[in-house]
């Protein structure tokens, strides 16, 4: 009803449009997840279904969103890097926060069963969600860097507890065992005592996981001569590589690329 005597209620809402000319990066975690993954029986540390149900809903979410240049998870985290230019919702942070959380959590829920097609939903997965901007692409570089570098040493110490669980020590010996030890502790602890050669686990466990559009080459048909037609196209990726430092980078110049 246009000007009713209630419309002065519309005056108490706060603008919160994001400055323009920022990378938006949409960070969601999800909540009691240590319960969550206890209730649902991952494996520890690392439970592969769980970490690739959230690497699919990343997936999708860069494909519903159009804006979104990267994403990168680990654990029960993930984070969305929208470009600088995005209008999305007139840069509002509310609706960007907003529809980006539940999306991913619906996702979440409608993708369980292609993940565990033998384990029922128990509890509602929820994730909570936060939004910072960074007026330089290399701030953004910086962040996920900080990222991969929180995942590297989250899961060289929580391989290294399960590991000395597993073994017989009690939770409380594994933490005593591990306070103070540097990363070449850890290595050598998980060489000498279980056989285990850091370097060799998964790069999804040791670097969490990437998100982006990359052009793939790829076969389309045989011609009359034998020889493969080839066609470059834009696919939607997920790997696991490292993305501290240039390289990465530089061979993806497209993606944090500035206006
Ligand atoms: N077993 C297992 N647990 C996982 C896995 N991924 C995430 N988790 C659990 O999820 C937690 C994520 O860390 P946090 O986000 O700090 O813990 P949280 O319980 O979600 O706490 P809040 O985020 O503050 O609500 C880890 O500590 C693990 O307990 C997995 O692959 N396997
Ligand atoms: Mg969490």
């Amino acid at each position: 009803m246009a000007n009713s005597k209630y419309e002065y209620v519309k005056k108490f809402e706060v603008e919160d449009k994001l400055p323009p000319c920022n990378w938006v990066i949409l960070r969601i975690d999800g909540c009691h997840f240590h319960r969550f993954s206890a209730v649902h029986d991952f494996e520890k540390p690392n439970d592969v279904n769980a970490l690739m149900l959230m690497n699919s809903c990343a997936v999708a979410m860069l494909e519903h969103f159009p804006d979104i240049a990267f994403d990168y998870g680990v654990s029960d985290e993930y984070s969305f890097i929208w470009k600088e230019t995005s209008q999305f919702y007139q840069r509002r942070a509310s609706k960007i926060l907003s529809l980006g959380v539940s999306f991913f959590t619906s996702m979440y829920v409608i993708k369980w069963r292609d993940f565990f097609p033998h384990k029922e939903l128990k509890e509602p997965p929820y994730f909570d969600a936060r939004i910072v901007c960074y007026p330089r692409a290399k701030i953004v570089r910086d962040y996920l860097s900080w990222r991969q570098v929180d995942c590297h040493i989250n899961n060289q110490y929580n391989t290294c507890f399960w590991k000395l669980v597993q073994s017989g020590k009690s939770e409380k010996e594994a933490q005593e065992l591990l306070k103070g030890t540097l990363a070449k502790d850890k290595n050598e602890m998980l060489f000498t005592q279980f056989g285990i050669n850091y370097d060799k686990l998964p790069a999804m466990f040791k670097k969490g996981s990437c998100v982006y559009k990359d052009h793939v080459e790829e076969t389309v048909k045989i011609d009359e001569a034998g020889n493969p037609v080839k066609r470059r196209r834009q696919m939607v990726v997920v790997d696991h590589i490292d993305i501290i430092g240039n390289k990465f980078w530089k061979d993806h110049p497209n993606i944090l690329k500035e206006d």
